[in-house]
């Protein structure tokens, strides 16, 4: 027979109230405890419940998604999409799942569940809709895309793709979009996809406009400053050093530039201008963080409904709060989350207010190694990702990890260790750039992503090497901290008791985020109302999103969410979770009945 634990704390209206805790000899032998919470003036009452208590009549027999009917190109779609009657968003008996979940669940049990997020950047190599289907089936949770490239008509496309995959194979894959920012970089070739640049030869590069095609070795500049602003002998460096030059002669408009250090030359590739060793930050550092172009793109973010709005170059705080209050004055509904992109010295200088300020953060080191020396970017990592972590805001390690893979089908043994340290970190989520948006192996590059996520966190949890790393109260009221202290007692009950997977209803997603937070050794089933939460909940580290109608009655939502569950195969009899809500302030252990 099952059990269950139920630990009811009283609401801050009510008067305190006395602590009994008693147990079924299941799990402790002694009678009860008290345990005093907040200067003595909360308690938890400790009840033991018998599961059969709860009445599984009223829970629903009835089990609907919003899943197509499967698709033909995976193992994933074809052999659980075709299960799945298709039914309207609002039936209220219906759960959304999402499909590569369900089969990964389904394959592997709770244990072996990926915990870390994937992120592809899609370009031309990805934006087919077959294309984008075999990465969601691969794992991709979230399509980025970045508006330095491409044009509004074409990202529009990608996201309307992106989203008839969702409601026709049911993935459930939330769309970030990248803003352009006001930096300094190249055009784009004049429409060739890349440019090799040769040790000693002399480019061009021009602030001057050019139909195509452009003259043989010319690169236009977007910054109307640069040919006043650099100096002969300044070195320049595209993408962050993937290719140098050195300004040898100034002649009006046109810079001439010779090429110290060989490379691929990309469309609208990032410049930065050095000298005696120090990056030069001219009138460029003037430049708004949010350019008029972005605001225009941000618009257009808004008017398509994206879940996440990337800011590149964020200087400070302040940018952030305004983009904030701005989406919430504009967006229809829900809002759309802001990530601060932590790669200026800037954002270094203002780390902890800006993380503060945003709904996550992104370490992209691509231009980050530009403006810092290389050697200095993985401490500044591991520091970010830290951070992240102790003020509760999901992370995302961005770029090169897999650069190889652009032309190569296997990674560098550096690039697989990178990856393993950024999963090792417990980085929320992990992203592809020029990999999945104009490699030649985008499908492989995710795959080596995914392997690598699950063997390192199998590993870890194996050894229980939790990392010990000190979670800071980040509460900023009393019943924040009632939350704050439940998610951590329920995630540490759930390491202890080994339970199989923790339950979080929770209607803003906060209660699944402090969960998460704890990176706890079994998966996290969050149920929440609303479609936009359930897709900014697919960034964060080991959560499984999934979108239900409930009501406030905690026994019924169990009950309800048992048996949709278990029509699924997604869950069984026996099974021990351990389940919170931010509705009843109560966390509960339980055998699923
Ligand atoms: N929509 C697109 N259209 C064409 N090419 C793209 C597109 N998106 C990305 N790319 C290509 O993939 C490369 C890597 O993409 P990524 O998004 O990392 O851009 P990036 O230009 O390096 O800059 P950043 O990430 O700093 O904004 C780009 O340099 C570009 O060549
Ligand atoms: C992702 C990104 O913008 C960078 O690495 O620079
Ligand atoms: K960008
Ligand atoms: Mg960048």
């Amino acid at each position: 027979m099952s059990h269950a634990i139920n630990f009811f704390v009283s609401s801050p209206s009510r008067s305190p109230a006395s602590l009994t805790i008693s147990r079924p000899s299941a799990f402790v032998s002694t009678g009860s405890l008290r345990v005093p919470v907040k200067k003595s003036l909360r308690s938890l009452v400790v009840k033991a419940s018998a599961a059969s208590d709860l009445d599984e009549s009223q829970s629903s027999p009835v089990l609907v998604s919003e899943n197509g009917s499967g698709g033909v190109l995976s193992s994933v779609t074809k052999e659980y999409g075709r299960n799945n009657a298709v039914a309207s968003s609002a039936d209220s008996s219906s759960i959304e799942v999402d499909t590569v979940t369900e089969a990964e669940l389904k394959e592997n049990g709770f244990r072996s569940t990926r915990r870390t997020k994937l992120i592809c950047t899609i370009g031309p190599a990805t934006c087919g809709f077959e294309q984008l289907e075999a990465l969601a089936v691969e794992g991709m949770n979230v399509a980025r895309i970045n508006m330095c490239h491409g044009t509004r008509d074409w990202h529009r496309m990608v996201i309307e793709r992106v989203r008839r995959l969702n409601e026709e194979k049911g993935f459930a894959v939330a769309i970030m979009m990248d803003t352009e920012g006001s930096e300094i970089h190249m055009g784009d070739l004049g429409g060739a996809s890349s440019a090799k640049a040769e040790d000693g030869e002399i480019w061009n590069f021009t602030v001057r406009a050019f139909d195509p095609p452009l003259p043989e070795r010319t690169i236009t500049v977007n910054y109307d400053g640069f040919a006043e602003d650099v100096k002969v002998g300044d070195d320049l460096l595209v993408d962050g050093g993937m290719v140098r030059f050195e300004v040898i002669e100034k002649i009006g408009p046109d810079v001439k530039c010779l090429c110290t250090d060989p490379g691929l030359l990309l469309p609208r590739a990032n410049l930065t201008f050095w000298r005696d060793g120090k990056l030069v930050r001219e009138r460029n550092a003037m430049l708004p963080t949010i350019s008029s172009k972005d605001w225009l793109d941000i618009d257009f973010g808004i008017a398509e409904g994206v879940d996440f709005i990337a800011v590149s170059f964020v200087k400070s705080a302040e940018v952030i709060k305004h983009l904030k209050s701005y989406i919430k004055a504009r967006a229809r509904d829900g809002d759309i989350a802001v990530i601060a992109k932590i790669e200026s010295i800037d954002s270094l200088r203002n780390l902890e207010e800006i993380i503060q300020a945003s709904d996550g953060a992104m370490v992209a080191r691509g231009d980050l190694g530009a403006q810092i020396p290389l050697e200095q970017v993985p401490s500044e990592q591991q520091k970010i990702v830290q951070l992240c972590r102790q003020l509760n805001r999901p992370v995302i390690v961005a770029s090169q990890l897999l650069e190889s893979m652009i032309e190569y089908p296997i990674p560098t043994r550096a690039e697989v260790a990178d990856v393993s340290e950024a999963v090792r970190q417990r980085g929320d989520a992990l992203m592809l750039s020029g990999e999945s948006a104009m490699g030649q192996f985008p499908e492989k590059a995710l795959t080596v992503l995914r392997t690598v996520s699950l063997r390192i966190e199998r590993r870890w949890r194996e050894q229980k090497r939790r990392e010990v790393i000190e979670l800071p109260s980040i509460a900023s009221s009393f019943s924040d901290s009632i939350s704050e202290e439940i998610c951590n007692s329920a995630a540490k009950m759930a390491n202890n008791l080994e339970v199989d997977a923790l339950f979080v209803y929770t209607k803003n997603g906060h209660m699944a985020s402090l969960l998460s937070r704890c990176r706890p050794d079994c998966p996290i089933f969050a149920f929440t109302t609303a479609t936009s939460v359930r897709r900014r909940l697919n960034l964060q580290w080991g959560l499984m999103p999934f979108r239900l109608n409930y009501s406030d009655d905690m026994e019924s939502n169990l009950n309800k969410t048992f048996s949709l569950l278990k029509a699924r195969g997604m869950i069984k009899s026996g099974d021990l979770i351990i389940a919170v809500s931010d509705m009843l302030q109560s966390i509960q252990v339980m055998n699923v009945p």
